[in-house]
């Protein structure tokens, strides 16, 4: 019997992450010292929504990303991915709703298979078993070969090439398909075309917003790039030293005058924003 009605719209309705004073802190140089990377952080993602994570090196992005992965756990507060409370699971255990492209091409696939074994292996997770069994080639084949056709570097035609054979950028391409197919409920971008050269980092960039458009997928991104981030995503989180400091979204986004964006952030946190963020947005 389906949950009642209730039920259901409070799941459509409730944020697809939710984290609460989430703390983390790591053991500094010195024997004492302890480094707070997330401070008591509070956040809601809704469902569906595409949200970007900017903010000079060392303000705790990563970190972020790796508590949402599960690579690392809180210290202090909990964190909930559609209701479920996920504060004390582990990586493996909340593996098959989450989806992470890296920004090194190297670490998202395999390179001693082939782009359909990749595929294979992205199929085998999302149905929650990664036991190597024999798969059904055919399905992964469709589903990979309508994947990689999106971005039009012909790599549907080319399954059964070792991936280690592949451009970095190539290899974003496939990756991005692999998440596309196992249709995570939550997609983690490391700064996934930072890599890239402007060309490929567009094509990569687009498609990457296609999925996540079409497939409904809650998407968290780190990037430098403020201009990327702005033309892509529906949210802006500005961090410094494990705070968010400033949360743009919405009209506030749309009318966002950069020079000013830049003032008021220094003003926030007594820090200018790195170069590299600015010039990308006015580039
Ligand atoms: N495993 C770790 N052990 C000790 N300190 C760590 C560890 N991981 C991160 N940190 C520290 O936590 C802080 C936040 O790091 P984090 O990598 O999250 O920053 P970031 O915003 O992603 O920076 P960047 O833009 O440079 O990647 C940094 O000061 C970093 O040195």
């Amino acid at each position: 019997m389906s949950p009642p009605f209730s039920e259901r719209r409070k799941a459509i309705d409730s944020p697809a992450i939710r984290l609460r004073h989430a703390t983390k802190r790591f053991a500094g140089l010195g024997k004492k010292e302890v480094f707070t990377a997330l401070d008591d952080l509070t956040i809601d993602v809704a469902r569906g929504s595409y949200v970007a994570l900017i903010g000079s090196n060392g303000a705790g992005k990563s970190t972020l990303l790796s508590i949402l992965m599960g690579t690392l756990l809180l210290d202090e507060g909990s964190l909930h991915i559609d209701d479920e409370d996920m504060s004390e699971k582990p990586s493996w255990q909340r593996a098959f709703k989450i989806a992470l492209v890296r920004q090194n091409p190297e670490h998202n696939v395999l390179s001693s298979l082939s782009i359909e074994e990749n595929f294979a292996l992205a199929v085998m997770g999302r149905e929650r078993a990664f036991r190597l069994r024999r798969y059904d080639r055919d399905a992964v084949r469709v589903a990979a070969k309508s994947a990689l056709q999106r971005f039009g570097m012909g790599l549907e035609d080319r399954l059964g090439e070792s991936t280690g054979t592949l451009s970095g950028g190539q290899r974003q391409a496939v990756a991005m398909a692999m998440a596309a197919v196992r249709n995570p409920r939550v997609l983690l971008l490391d700064e996934h075309v930072s890599a890239l050269d402007p060309k490929r980092a567009k094509v990569v960039a687009d498609v990457t917003e296609e999925i996540v458009r079409a497939q409904d997928i809650t998407t968290v991104m780190v990037t430098h790039d403020l201009g990327h981030a702005l033309s892509h995503t529906d949210r802006v989180l500005m961090m410094h030293r494990g705070k968010v400091v400033m949360d743009l979204s919405g009209e506030k986004k749309a009318a966002l005058d950069l020079t000013e964006l830049a003032r008021q952030f220094e003003r926030l946190v007594g820090e200018a924003l790195p170069d590299r963020t600015l010039l990308a947005a006015a580039s």
